[in-house]
């Protein structure tokens, strides 16, 4: 099997002249006292992949069992994410509207019936296409909709209020997705920027979230994460309000860079145990045939692509 070489003239160090461990700190387990769930973090698969020694400076991609202190990143299965599947990210603009594109194309070249809800579209003001519009451009599923549509570039609950509109209700999106749930195989359901954004009122008045849907319905959610610095933290912070929640979860990188330089590889490292995609940067800028004929190459079988080894992967797309 091949390994991805990394940039050999970026800075390393041995563990001969500095020994403090190059991995990055796990959480260590919390007391079994203590309800909380060790979070599921992000990390290396073994040791092994965090070793940035310039010896072995290559990127050992494959993913390995989790130490027994932290959840598992269990293996998705191939297929496995029909019904319900909501898609989040780290933040706003990190490439959600994408990548619910290319899951759309991948599960609908498998045979799959695609729907997709975008509860709430904010920012219509400034005239631009709205995510549904995108989505309907690049992958064309069988049903697209926006539940709720407000002018300003905010939270859905933000723009309701500063535009006198009704918010969101809960009950009424959950049962919007679950009537689409019916008549699809699969309903990808975009949230609005990351995942405890307020997107709208429950019976009582209450702010609810993406995370408040995913429980609700029970649907497992795919984080969308940015490849460069920083990611980790947000990636680990996105799962672990997750992993609390009882929420199956899986991470993939919005924008990988025609580029790549140390950080990337560094955090597709730490990340892999958790990937079941990766998107090139620029990918929504395609023509759509070329983006539905590529969509499945970017996603692993979980996803209905044909993605299954990211180490050939790696080679490739460097
Ligand atoms: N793989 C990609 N190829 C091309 N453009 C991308 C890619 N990923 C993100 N972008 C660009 O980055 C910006 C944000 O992407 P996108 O609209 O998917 O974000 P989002 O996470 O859906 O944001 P929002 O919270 O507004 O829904 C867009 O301008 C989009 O064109
Ligand atoms: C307008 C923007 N593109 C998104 N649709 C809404 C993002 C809300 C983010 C709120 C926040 O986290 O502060
Ligand atoms: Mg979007």
């Amino acid at each position: 099997m091949r390994t991805v070489t990394w940039d050999q003239t970026a800075p390393t160090r041995s563990p001969e002249e500095d020994p403090r461990p190059v991995s990055p700190a796990i959480p260590a387990p919390i007391s079994p006292a203590t309800p909380i769930p060790v979070s599921p973090g992000v990390g290396p698969a073994s040791p092994e992949d965090a070793d940035l020694s310039p010896e072995t400076i290559q990127a050992t991609v494959e993913p390995e069992p989790e130490p027994a202190t932290r959840a598992a990143a269990r293996p998705a299965e191939a297929g496995e994410w029909r019904g319900i599947v909501l898609v989040t990210g780290t933040d706003t603009d990190v490439g959600k509207t994408i990548v619910t594109s290319a899951i759309a194309a991948a599960a609908q070249a498998a045979g799959l019936r695609v729907a997709v809800v975008k509860p709430g579209q904010t920012g219509t003001a400034g005239g631009g296409p709205t995510d549904i519009d995108l989505i309907t451009r690049l992958a064309h599923p069988h049903t697209a909709r926006t539940l709720a549509s407000y002018p300003e570039p905010l939270a859905p609950l933000a723009a309701a209020k500063v535009a006198g509109m009704a918010p969101l209700e809960l009950y009424e999106v959950v049962d919007a997705i679950r009537a689409e749930a019916e008549k699809h195989d699969l309903v990808l359901v975009e949230g609005a920027g990351g995942l405890l954004v307020p997107m709208g009122v429950r019976p009582s008045g209450e702010a609810w979230t993406v995370a408040d849907l995913a429980t609700t319905l029970g649907g497992r959610t795919i984080v969308v994460s940015r490849a460069g610095l920083g990611t980790l933290n947000h990636t680990a912070l996105t799962l672990e309000a997750l992993d609390r929640r009882g929420v199956p979860a899986k991470v993939v990188l919005g924008a990988w860079p025609a580029e790549p330089e140390l950080v990337h590889w560094a955090n597709l490292t730490e990340l892999v145990p958790h990937l079941v995609g990766a998107l090139p940067d620029g990918a929504g800028g395609m023509e759509p045939g070329v983006f539905q004929r590529s969509a499945p190459g970017w996603l692993t079988p979980a996803l209905f692509g044909v993605l299954d080894d990211w180490r050939v992967w790696a080679d490739e797309v460097s």
